[in-house]
């Protein structure tokens, strides 16, 4: 077996794929200038295993034969079989390289996969909130709000971008104002803490939001995220419009958090499903007061610009650079690239 060194490209075609629990999307690069062939979304719940959606999904779509595959997934990648958090699948490196015909397989964790498209989003793939100015070349944070809440920091040194996938979902996040107090004490604690992907979530919504109702004593009407959502959109729910602008706020709490652990005079930028869905929410005063009330740095706080990731396809547009230019990223294949 023929072992690459770190930064090595893997051969081209490559197909480039973001695994995620609900949706995978895969698009094959097929040189290191032209743009990527993308393919429809594939449901992850429709096919038994990631193998037989690559062969009928790509492979049998397509004349081009990818030599290699760079995968995005949630979950650890540890050892040759890769359990994916919010999905079935197993993906099997090894299978992959004897089944399918690759020479080379990289995984990587979704959201290294966000840390490196914010590494190269243009202004037309983000939308402001707040009001600070472009980005300066700087270490940067992404956190997303889907199925579950990810984060990762984008350390700048030595002109390379290093992506920091760590555990920063699952920080504790706790009561600070006065209304916090009457709602914290129902929501429901977990081994004994809230962390902040109880309520930074697609679950997260229903949870403030039958918090709130208790506090109130109001019976709860609404069970998904998506009615909390639609409750503050027809104005006509006071529970879901207050859910939608704590939710601002305790997103922008741990950003602004974030940033001052990392320094990210680059820029936070929200990705996850849910952040796209409430731009005008983010867009009022709570998600950037909460952001920038961080004494005794709220002046260095009002300089670092807050952005939503509006790419449809963010996570492969990241992979795609990095397979590009991988000695641009300072990413460690250590553990996780198989070759034949
Ligand atoms: N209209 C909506 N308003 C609020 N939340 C929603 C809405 N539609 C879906 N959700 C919630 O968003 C979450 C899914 O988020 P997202 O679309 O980011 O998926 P994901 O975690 O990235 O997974 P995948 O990559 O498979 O799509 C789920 O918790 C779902 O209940």
């Amino acid at each position: 077996m023929h072992h690459a060194t770190e930064n090595e490209s893997l051969p081209f075609p490559i197909l480039i794929g973001d695994i995620g629990g609900t949706n995978a999307r895969f698009s094959i690069l097929v040189d290191d200038t032209s743009e990527p062939i993308q393919f429809p979304n594939v449901r992850t719940a429709d096919f038994a295993t990631i193998d037989e959606a690559i062969q009928r999904e790509v492979l049998d779509k397509s004349a081009m034969r990818p030599r290699s595959a760079i995968l995005a997934v949630a979950g650890p990648i540890e050892g040759d079989e890769i359990d994916l958090t919010n999905c079935d699948w197993i993906v099997k490196p090894r299978a992959l390289i004897m089944e399918l015909g690759f020479d080379d397989v990289l995984v990587l964790n979704d959201f290294e996969a966000q840390a490196l498209a914010v590494a190269c989003l243009t202004a037309d793939d983000r939308e402001v909130v707040g009001t600070a100015g472009e980005p300066a070349t700087a270490s940067r944070v992404v956190l997303g709000p889907g199925t579950g809440l990810g984060v990762a920091g984008l350390v700048h040194a030595r002109d390379t971008w290093f992506p920091v996938p760590g555990e920063g979902g699952h920080v504790d996040i706790g009561p600070r104002t006065r209304r916090d107090l009457e709602i914290f004490p129902h929501l429901e604690a977990i081994e004994g803490r809230i962390s902040a992907e109880q309520l930074l979530c697609g679950r997260g919504l229903v949870n403030i939001y039958t918090a709130i109702c208790a506090a109130d004593g109001v019976d709860p009407s609404l069970t998904l995220p998506s009615e909390v959502t639609a409750g503050w959109q027809s104005g006509g729910n006071a529970q879901a419009a207050e859910t939608i602008s704590l939710f601002a706020t305790y997103l922008g709490r741990l950003a602004g958090d974030l940033a001052l652990v990392f320094m990210a005079k680059g820029g936070v930028y929200l990705a996850g499903g849910i952040s796209q869905k409430i731009i005008p929410a983010l867009k009022q005063p709570e998600f950037r007061a909460a952001f920038e009330d961080k004494a005794p740095h709220t002046e260095l706080m009002r300089l670092i610009p807050t952005f939503v990731v509006t790419h449809p396809l963010a996570a492969l547009a990241g992979l795609a650079s990095y397979a590009r230019t991988p000695g641009a990223y300072g990413i460690s294949t250590q553990g996780r690239r198989w070759q034949r």
